[in-house]
């Protein structure tokens, strides 16, 4: 998937679930939980040690959902992502390498940005789409609307402390077409093996907007 391709992956799901996994196992369950409950797209982390053995394993065993490598913020890390099989690479903030080895890579590149000259940054590299994180942080619907209106070319997804019942706030604006967010996987559900909790919420999460 090209750079430019970053929208396609934007508008698999209303909600791309960020997860952050122990094992490489775990990856994969959550992800078959995720496609099971209508949600093809997912974000592992590299928050983990597991994350780049979860993203290799979800390729390898849950083919049908578009995996993708989160808190990217070296260009080693890209190319570790890419070789494990991410077909995006999405960074929390302004990470400039990570965006020219996704151009090398041919891989969509979601970087994050959290004020407007941070924006500005990204649409004079030529992006036109990026996460906004924290979004609850920054002001939630009413400040992207804001935003938005200087930036009428730029998508965004904000990410960072939404939940099932304030999604729909933020896709109810043209220039979101879907949020990212970790309540789809639980800490809890994921210990205890819960996969019909994710799955479950995975439905809900897939008819959001
Ligand atoms: O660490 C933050 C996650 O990437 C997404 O934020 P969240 O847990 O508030 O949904
Ligand atoms: C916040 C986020 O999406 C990331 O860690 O990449």
């Amino acid at each position: 998937m090209k750079q430019s391709e970053v929208r396609d992956v934007m508008a698999i799901s209303p909600v791309i679930p960020v997860v952050v996994t122990p094992s490489a196992e775990a990856g994969v369950e959550i992800a078959r939980a995720l496609l099971a409950g209508g949600v093809g797209v997912i974000e592992v982390t590299l928050r983990t040690a597991a994350g780049l053995e979860a993203i290799r394993a979800i390729r390898r065993e849950v083919p049908d959902i578009c995996v993708g490598a989160g808190t990217v913020w070296t260009a080693e890390d890209a190319r570790k992502a890419s070789d494990a099989g991410s077909a995006f690479i999405v960074s929390p903030g302004i990470t400039d390498a990570v965006g020219d080895r996704c151009v090398e890579l041919d891989l969509a590149y979601l970087p994050g940005a959290q004020t407007i000259s941070e924006i500005a940054h990204h649409q004079r590299r030529g992006l036109d789409a990026v996460k906004l994180f924290p979004a609850s942080i920054i002001g939630g619907p009413k400040a992207i609307k804001a935003y938005s209106s200087v930036f009428p070319a730029m998508q965004f997804c904000p990410t960072g402390g939404i939940s099932a019942n304030t999604a729909t706030d933020y896709l109810a604006l043209d220039c979101i077409p879907c949020v990212g967010g970790s309540w789809l996987v639980d800490a809890t559900a994921v210990a205890n093996g819960n996969w019909q909790d994710i799955a479950d919420k995975a439905a809900a999460a897939a008819t959001l907007g």
